[in-house]
């Protein structure tokens, strides 16, 4: 019998029609939408005159726009209000479910589809919004799409695809003391570079990964996009049957016993073949952070900036581009260094687990005078779950301000900007130029390191105050 990798397993059982040479036609069984990717989808489909094909296999919430204080009120800002009243008018329209601000199940679109059960093994989903590979980490086949395949999901609830090539990541061995599932990918796209999985899709494995909790494999799903990949799969096992378990949309009964039975043939087959495989071992892994401007350019917290040897022509110029617009110089450490800002959140770690890590590390302590620490639940759930356990008082006592479910400062799209100049370490997935805010200076760490930095005020490894 044909070795099967587990993405093919997905994909061929998806595939409307295959033409030679040519894209699959590809079927879809949950849709994602939010304000920023979805309104210009519905005015074509409104202007052809079409309607939406099955309008219960959408799901939308506003997220990137949404102010992240006094969300109860009008929004202030017209461009983002009318996104979002868009969204709302469109939903009634064609009767998609809408998780709107303020309600129960309110919150960013990669952090509720998980929430509510509604991402499944074995499932296509897809979302005008990059970082869509996050429900990979359930052994789904999740990708970003752009507005015009928006359009046609709606209209048709299939998309046109070719079939990217497989790449496998193993991870094996004992991950050490404060080392968490956002170092892993950090590391891995600091190996491979920022380009590296381009053309690929990627499935995570070993026993470093079959050892993470669910929220911690979304978090390296996530940032699959960051290396170029089209996604990231990770094959479902018992963690996954746990999670969801009892979730509002996950099957019942005979139903759930059922799905449980094919999920667990949703695995690589012994002896497949993938286009490119790499290995990294646990033990070799610490606290990293980024310095430059793609995720790409990572370093363990403990070692100092790279040094422009070997580097010529165009890669040394845009190295050092990005070098002067963070404001560090090649070669010096990058520990000890003045920050400003720190924000846990977004759809990489703005999880209960992500929450719960930093309140566990400030506990009776506080933050330094010189930073402003921002925490932002990515869901209204996680919100209510960080009330309850008494996150937020021990966050608030440490000097946390708790905004409201959103995008928040992953994105200069909403209110919540890091000033121009100022430093900011971030739980969330991309320091681009500009990413928080004109001329902000972003360093991605995981939520461990970046509660490291909100104590001392300055790049710390979160190992050296336990
Ligand atoms: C606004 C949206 C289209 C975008 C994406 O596709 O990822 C955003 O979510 C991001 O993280 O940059
Ligand atoms: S939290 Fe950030 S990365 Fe995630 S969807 Fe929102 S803007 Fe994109």
């Amino acid at each position: 019998m044909e070795k099967k990798t587990l993405f093919d397993k997905i994909w061929d059982a998806h595939v409307v029609r295959s033409v030679p040479d040519g894209p699959d036609v590809f079927f879809i069984d949950k849709h994602f939408i939010h304000e920023v990717t979805s309104p210009v989808a519905f005015l074509n489909l409104e202007k052809r005159g079409i309607g939406v094909l099955y309008p219960e296999r959408t799901i939308a919430t506003p997220d990137h726009n949404v102010p992240t204080v006094d969300q109860e009120k009008t929004i202030k800002d017209k461009l983002s209000r009318m996104q979002v009243e868009k969204l709302r008018d469109n939903c009634k329209k064609y009767g998609i479910e809408l998780h709107d601000l303020g309600s129960a199940h309110h919150g960013i679109v990669h952090v509720i589809g998980p929430e509510l059960g509604v991402t499944q093994p074995g499932m296509t989903i897809v979302c005008g919004d990059s970082h869509t590979s996050t429900h990979g980490a359930f052994g789904a086949i999740a990708f970003g799409i752009g507005t015009s395949e928006v359009e046609m999901v709606l209209a048709t609830q299939c998309i046109m695809q070719s079939k990217p090539k497989r790449m496998r990541i193993t991870v094996d061995g004992e991950l050490g003391k404060g080392v968490t599932s956002k170092d892993i990918i950090l590391y891995i796209i600091a190996k491979i570079s920022a380009a590296g999985a381009t053309g690929y899709f990627v499935e995570y494995a070993g026993s470093a990964i079959r050892n993470l909790s669910m929220e911690a494999r979304m978090t390296i799903c996530n940032m699959s996009i960051e290396m170029g990949a089209r996604g990231g799969v990770i094959a479902p096992d018992e963690t996954t049957f746990n999670y969801l378990k009892g979730k509002q949309y996950a099957p019942k009964g005979e139903a759930w016993d059922k799905a449980v039975a094919y999920w667990k043939t949703l695995q690589t087959d012994e002896g497949a073949e993938f286009d490119k495989e790499y290995h990294f071992e646990g033990s070799d892994i610490e606290p990293m952070i980024t310095y430059g401007t793609n995720p790409g350019m990572g370093i363990k917290v403990i070692d100092s900036i790279p040094t422009t040897e070997g580097m010529e022509g165009s890669n040394k110029a845009s190295f050092m581009k990005s070098l002067d617009y963070m404001g560090f110089a090649p070669g010096e450490p990058i520990k000890g260094k003045k920050v400003d800002y720190v924000f846990v959140g977004s759809c990489t770690n703005g999880r209960i687990e992500d929450i719960r890590a930093v309140a566990n590390f400030v506990k009776g302590k506080h933050k330094a005078d010189n930073i402003t620490a921002w925490i932002v639940p990515g869901s209204r759930e996680v919100e209510k779950l960080a009330h309850e356990e008494g996150l937020v008082k021990i966050l608030e006592e440490a000097g946390f301000e708790l905004r409201q479910p959103g995008c928040s400062a992953c994105l200069a799209m909403n209110d919540d900007k890091i000033p121009a100049g100022k430093y900011a370490v971030s739980t969330s997935n991309r320091n681009f130029e500009g990413r928080q805010g004109p001329g902000a200076r972003t360093l991605l760490a995981s939520p461990l390191t970046v509660a490291a930095v909100a104590v001392t005020g300055e790049i710390t490894d979160p190992r050296d105050i336990f």
